[in-house]
This record gives C-alpha cells, structure tokens and sequence, in this order.
C-alpha cells in the first residue's frame, strides 16, 4: 500500500535542535538538517587533522595530506544531492555498526535512513546509511510477499536540497499480492535529462539490485536491450564492489571500459556522485595505445587481425626467436674452464618452453639454469660454490652472449611489423590457421620500413598488445566494467581479458546493438575469449529511457539484426511520442531544423542524429538558423540544449527529444546491411520522452 504525501511548497529545514513538532514531514526535514550538520563536523574534524608531528618524513605526510584531501572530497555535501533517499523501519532492532557493514556491530536501531554515504553524530551513531551497506538493502528487495523483516519503507521526494515530499509502503499490510508502484519512482524515470548521466541508487529496482551486489569474485554478464539501465547498474556495481573489497580493490585499481570519449565524458560524473573517486576510465583503443593509429583497415582485414586465430600466429612467430646453439658454452673461472654441451643447453631451453611461461620470463631463467648446470659441474669437481657463484656465473659474459644468442630480445612491435609486412614470415607461423585469402588480408600492400613510420591501425595496435603480454604478463587490475561490449573483436576481449585476468570483470552489452563487422554473435563465445567462460549471463528486460510507442516502433528491426532477442518492456508511463515526417524533395535539412526547434519548446535536452556524411551539412543548416549544437559527451545546459550526433556516436547516449535523420542513409553508412540496421536501431532508441523521424527518401523496408 502506498501513500504518497505532498507538501505544496518546499519550506525551510528545522535546524537540528529545534522540536520537530509531529508533522511528519518536518520530523524529516529536522533529520535531514541534523545529518548535514553531522556530515559538516565530521569534514571538520578531518580538516583540522595536524599532520606536523605525525610524521617527519615529506613523502609520508604528502601521501597522508593527498589521502586526506581524498577524504574531505568525499565528504563534501552537495547541496543538490539529497544526504538520504529513503527509510527503513524494521520490525526489529537490527545491527548496524559505524560502516553499517558488520551484522552483530554495536550500534542496533529499528530505523535507518539510507542515502549516499555514511554519516554519523559525534556519538558515532549512525545518521545516514551508505546504500551498500547489508542493512540497507531491503531497501531494494523487500516486498510484500517477502518484506525482509521491513515494515515500512519511506522514499523521499526532493526539490532542490529540500524534502518536499515521501511516499509510504506498509509492507507488513496483507493485500492481494501485488505490488504497488511508486509514484517516486515514476517520476524520478520520467524527469526530464539534461547535463551529463545521473547516479539511480534511489531506485535501483530488485533485478538491477542483484546485478550490483553480486560478488567481487565472479564475473558477470549483463545483455539487455536500449535503456535496461546496463551502464546505470555497472557502474552501482563498481561502487558497491569498492565499498565491500575496498583495500583489496584500493590495491589491484579498478577500470572503466567504454566505448568512446564522448561517452565516457557522459558517464564520469555518477561515480563521484556516488563518492568514488579513483576509478578510471579508458577506451579499448587508450588501453593498448603503444604506438600511434594512424591508418585503418577494410572490414576484411579487421576481421582477421581482431580473430583470436591471430594469438596463436603471434605465440609462434614470437617462439620461433628461440635457438639451439651449436656449440658447447665455456665458462671461464679463475684458472678453470667448465663446459657445457650444447644438446644440455638445448634441454634446457627445451624445458622452458615446455613450461609455456612470458617470453621475458623464460629468457631470465634460463641464465640461472645455465648457471646451475655448471655448479654442479664445479660440485663434482669438489668445489663448494655457493648461490653467489652462481649468480656471477649467470652474469659470466660467455653466458650472457650465449643467452642474447638463442633467446634474443624481441621488441613486440617490430614482431608484429614483421607479421604484416613479411609474407614469408606471416606463412610460415600461419601456415594450418589462416587461408591464403585471409594471409593476403593481413598483408600490407607495402612493407613498411620501420615500427615509425608504419601506418597503424586500431587492429595492429591491439595485436601489439598481445604480443607485448607474450613478452611480459600484463598487470591485472581487481575489477574491470566493460561498457558496449558486444563490439569488440576476439582479440580485444582478450586484451580487456588479460587486464583482469586475476580479477573479475561486469561485462555489459546488447546484441542487436553490435555495430562493428565483427560484433558478437553470443555471449559464451565473447567470455570465453575474454578468459572468463565461467560467467554468469543475466538478463534485464524492463527499459527505464524509451516510451513503448517508440521502442516498439524500433523493435520492428529486431527479426532482421537479433532474431533471438526480445522486445524490451517499457516501464514509462507517460505515452512518449513517435512522428514520421516526410520531408520534400531537397529539404531534409530545412525538415530538420523544424523539427529540431519544435523539440526545443520542450523542457529537457535534444538530439539530432545524423548519418556521418550528413554531419557538416546538418551543422551549417542549424548555425544558419540560429541554433548552435554541441558535441557529443559535451554536457547539456539549461541555455545548450541542443547536440548534433553523427550516429557513429550516439551509442550509450540519451536525450529527451530526438530527432533522427534519414534512417536509409543511416544504414547505407554501415558497410554491412546487417550493421547499418543495427546503427538505426541504436540511433531509434535514444529518446526518453519522444522521437521524431525525419525522411526525404523511402523508409529501410524492414521498419515496415
Ligand atoms: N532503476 C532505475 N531508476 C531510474 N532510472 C533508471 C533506472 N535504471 C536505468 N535508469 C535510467 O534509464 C536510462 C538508461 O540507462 P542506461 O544508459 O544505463 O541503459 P543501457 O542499458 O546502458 O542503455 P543502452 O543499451 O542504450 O546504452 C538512464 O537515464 C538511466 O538513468
């Protein structure tokens, strides 16, 4: 049972001390001002920590002062976002201790309030729960068929920094079992986007919930189609993970991975919002940026550098460097010499390889066990040598030169120059895994001279990349969210994979919206090549951005570019809008313009999305008519509401109103059909509140 309570006007919060009264409301108000004024003394007590005497030494106090500078940032109360979003009152006295994380801690209350952070009184009782902690999270799962020991859930409404606002649910109340929906709720989806993505630990719904706190061991796979709120709940989840592991993930970093700048500028702020502060964010392309792209490649030729095919070939031109050497090796000591045979020094090699451990690794072993092969010569001879001989004796320069000899340096881009440029080379390590066709794809029409002056492609940079983890193991980070991942090539998840190959990783992705010639057809394959086959793949259905009109306009591309997928399931109320507008013959761009202007007279922000060739001509036709567009990724303001989008772009993205152009020319764009139905599909979905389609020539047949 819900109830809703509304006061007209928001009014000014009680200060702490003064007696609530028993309004309600005002109790709240009183709670809230009480928990600010908490939050300002606790800032106030780490802003006067005096580190003087703490510590003599500069780099501890400089890595104390960042630490506390940390902590004063994310104790910051921003005045518009609210402290607490909810109550929970338990049937109950519950544990909760200072963190709330501990279930049997010293502090037991029958009330909590849940918001961002934690807060506490200068007794260090809690004010205010972080919503990660255990105790809050019937916030998110109690219902009435299984209330959680909840029985009343309280969510506020806020105006500004003010509560003006809370709506009940009795939990406890025997009813016909169904659930009720929140007004709250309803209207935190339908408000109005403007400004860059926003934080929903609000109303973070049960399905989403589960997705976030799940553990920090396993890997998990999120498809969901447009507006499931796959970003929303990756990014909860990195919180969450940083809030219950935070000194392990404080220690093995935690990775951001999304599809572009422009979207990782949209989404930057939630994390701090959340008061995160430390994780970073990359591209796939900023991961493996080892040498300059300049160049690109036909879809063919992508499609056999990102085949995970392309592993194997480099492992073996890599270990093709491996000698034998053909003499035996003498080491000089003092007045002695001590040999070895080459066929030992051939076991040995042997035996590193067998071992299948780095490139790097196995050439710094094997001086060592050259070294131990002639101490056991000078064993049996009835000297005593202890590991200090040993050691010098792999330094012995006869050693060292033996080692350069049969186990050289390789530098990982010139292997890789070498593969493409090099057709006898690329051959003779490809020889039973790729076709001739595909060998001829990979080849440069010219060799280039130098790992300088080649022209490198996105491809090339993420095959370097590879061949450098032969060489060297690449660090593994705690936690990596990998954001539009049905995009990546093989190759790629490996390179995300191997980034997290002692972590775990959210991998988040759509399907039907796959855009590049290599997208992914199904998610086991994709986790398999990302090392984590063991992942759990988990669905979200309900669509909190698209109006249903609109996504069931969209959805008729479905059949054509995921046959296997479902619809998504609107959860918006408010009806939207959809118009197809015809434009005459030479007036797209005067079609646009209107169209763009009467989105405007909404509240909120606007997209036009374009087909990439548009792009100039749909810049100059709105700056002549007086409508300046910003970027993609370039934060929506009050006074700049308006962003032109090459449909490139636009994944990930949202606005208010959109305005789509040209849907044909959108997939003629793509080099495949299937790709460009794919695009449009990503291009249709953008909208919250309404979308209109401008056209000049016939509709793609698939949208019916
Ligand atoms: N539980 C929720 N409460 C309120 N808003 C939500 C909720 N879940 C998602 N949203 C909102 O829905 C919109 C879409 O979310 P998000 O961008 O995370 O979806 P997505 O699945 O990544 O979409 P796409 O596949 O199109 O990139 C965002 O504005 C997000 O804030």
């Amino acid at each position: 049972m819900l109830t809703p309570h509304d006061t007209p006007e928001p009014a000014t919060p009680h200060p702490a001390d003064a007696p609530p009264g028993g309004d309600p409301l005002a109790r709240e108000r009183a709670h809230l001002a009480a928990s600010r004024a908490a939050l300002r003394a606790m800032r106030e007590d780490v802003e006067s920590l005096d580190l003087t005497d703490v510590t003599a030494n500069w780099v501890n106090a400089a890595v104390l002062n960042a630490q506390i500078e940390e902590r004063i940032k994310s104790l910051a109360d921003l005045s518009h976002t609210p402290l607490f979003f909810g109550r929970l009152d338990y049937v109950r006295e519950v544990a909760a201790d200072e963190e709330g994380t501990a279930p049997d801690g010293p502090y037991r209350a029958e009330r909590f309030y849940i918001g961002r952070r934690h807060v506490h009184d200068p007794a260090g009782d809690p004010m205010v729960i972080d919503w990660r902690a255990p105790v809050s999270q019937p916030f998110y799962q109690a219902s009435r068929t299984n209330p959680l020991d909840v029985a009343l859930r309280r969510r506020f409404g806020y105006t500004g920094g003010d509560i003006t606002a809370y709506e009940d649910e009795d939990l406890t109340a025997s009813g016909d079992g169904a659930e009720a929906t929140s007004r709250l709720l309803q209207q935190e989806i339908e408000r109005p986007r403007v400004g860059p993505m926003r934080d929903i630990v609000a109303t973070i719904q049960p399905e989403q919930d589960e997705i976030v706190r799940s553990g920090l061991s396993g890997t998990v796979c999120v498809q969901g189609g447009p507006g499931t709120g796959k970003t929303a709940v990756g990014l909860h989840r990195v919180a969450y993970l940083l809030y219950a592991h935070r000194e392990r993930l404080a220690r093995t970093g935690t990775l951001v991975i999304g599809p572009n700048d422009s979207f990782l500028r949209y989404i930057e702020q939630v994390l701090p919002a959340l008061g995160e502060l430390t994780v970073h964010q990359a591209t796939v392309d900023s991961l493996v940026a080892h040498v300059p792209v300049t160049g690109s490649d036909p879809a063919p030729t992508a499609i056999v550098k990102g085949d995970a095919r392309m592993a194997e070939v480099l492992r073996r031109a890599l270990r093709s460097h491996v000698g034998r050497p053909t003499e035996s090796l003498v080491v000089v000591r003092g007045s002695r010499r001590w040999r070895v045979p080459a066929d030992e020094i051939t076991t040995l090699i042997e035996e590193l390889l067998a071992r299948d451990i780095r490139y790097g690794a196995a050439r710094e072993a094997l001086p060592q066990r050259i070294a131990h092969a002639v101490l056991i010569r000078m064993e049996q001879a009835g000297e005593a040598p202890d590991d200090r001989v040993q050691n010098a004796v792999a330094r012995d320069r006869a050693v060292k030169a033996l080692v350069k000899e049969v186990w050289p340096p390789v530098d990982p881009a010139k292997l890789v120059l070498r593969l493409l440029g090099d057709a006898d080379f690329l051959r003779a390590h490809s020889e039973d895994l790729l076709t001739d066709e595909e060998r001829a794809a990979l080849l440069w029409p010219k060799p280039y001279r130098g790992v300088k002056s080649a022209r490198w492609s996105a491809a090339d940079a993420v095959l370097i990349d590879e061949a450098r983890d032969l060489v060297e193991r690449t660090p593994s980070l705690g936690h990596v969210v990998l954001d539009e991942a049905q995009d990546l090539s093989p190759m790629q998840y490996r390179a995300v994979g191997r980034r997290c190959s002692t972590g775990s990783a959210t991998v988040l992705g759509d399907l039907a919206q796959g855009t590049t010639a290599w997208a992914t057809p199904a998610w086991p394959e994709a986790l398999h090549h990302l090392g984590k086959p063991d992942a759990h793949v988990e669905e979200l259905t309900a669509g909190f951005r698209v109006p249903r009109e609109v996504i069931a306009y969209a959805s008729r591309l479905l059949p054509a570019i995921a046959p296997g997928l479902a619809e998504v399931r609107s959860v918006r109320e408010s009806p939207g809008s959809l118009r197809l507008v015809r434009a005459a013959e030479g007036a797209l761009l005067p079609g646009l313009v209107e169209a763009c202007h009467a989105a405007l007279t909404h509240e909120g922000s606007t997209g036009l999305i374009v087909p990439d060739p548009l792009v100039e001509a749909a810049r100059a036709a709105l700056a002549e008519a007086g409508l300046p567009a910003l970027a993609p990724g370039e934060e929506t303001r009050a006074d700049a509401r308006l962003t032109l989008v090459p449909a490139s772009l636009a994944k990930g993205l949202e606005y208010d109103y959109v305005v789509l152009a040209e849907p044909a020319a959108v997939v003629e764009a793509e080099p495949t059909r299937g790709a460009g139905l794919r695009r449009l599909y990503v291009g249709l979905t953008r909208a919250v509140s309404g979308l209109t389609v401008v056209h000049e020539g016939e509709l793609p047949e698939e949208l019916g």
